[in-house]
């Protein structure tokens, strides 16, 4: 019983291979609320093109990339220079970097406008995060379900539903050995935000 009050957030919700860790209230409701607004109207947001399977196709959600300028990012055939850092995501960043004593270069935004824009499997393994990527995941808005699976054994799966204010820290060897998901959602009509703060080394 007393254990449960402890492990309320933060253990490692991967069974091996891995390390994913679930903040559900790293942000308090209003605030988050509060940073959903901000974000939506002083994003520079953009729907892009990306290259899949041969074929070029506008990405189903609208994403952005902020960070210090000097490196760009390139995942799924495109290349991304960053807009600098502006104050709601330096104040975010700083709250990130304190509990989880890591520090971050770049921040990847993405905007689900509704339950009809997705990000499909994949796995963040870019030569340029690293061997052992840490990646810091805001959550801002409406509650989508984050799924992860094995990416050898594609039974082995989780579905953690990401409230707003929530933050999922995913480490170690993960991005070797499970890939994640936000699939579409017929229940879904309202916006979600998504924050996702790297290192480029
Ligand atoms: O929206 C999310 O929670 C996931 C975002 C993600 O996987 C990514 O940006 O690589
Ligand atoms: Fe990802």
């Amino acid at each position: 019983m007393q254990e449960d009050l402890f492990q309320k957030s933060g253990q490692n919700l991967l069974p091996f291979q891995g390390e994913v860790r679930y903040y559900p209230d790293f942000i308090r409701w209003e605030k988050a609320s509060e940073l959903y607004r901000r974000l939506e109207k002083e994003i520079e947001w953009k729907q892009e093109p990306i290259r899949l399977f041969g074929k070029t196709i506008l990405q189903p959600r609208l994403t952005a990339l902020y960070g210090d300028p000097e490196k760009s990012y390139s995942y799924s055939g495109i290349t991304m220079n960053p807009i600098p850092w502006n104050n709601t995501l330096r104040e975010i960043k700083f709250q990130i970097e304190k509990l989880s004593m890591e520090s971050f270069t770049h921040v990847l935004l993405n905007f689900y406008r509704d339950g009809k824009d997705s990000m499909g499997w994949h796995r963040d393994n870019e030569a340029s995060l690293g061997r052992n990527p840490t990646i810091a995941s805001i959550s801002l808005g409406e509650t989508r379900n984050f799924q992860l699976r094995h990416y050898e054994d594609k039974k082995i799966k989780l579905n953690i539903p990401l409230n707003s204010g929530s933050l999922l820290i995913m480490g170690g060897e993960s991005q070797h050995f499970w890939e994640h998901q936000i699939p579409k959602s017929k229940k879904v009509s309202k916006g979600r935000i998504n924050l996702t703060f790297r290192k480029l080394i």
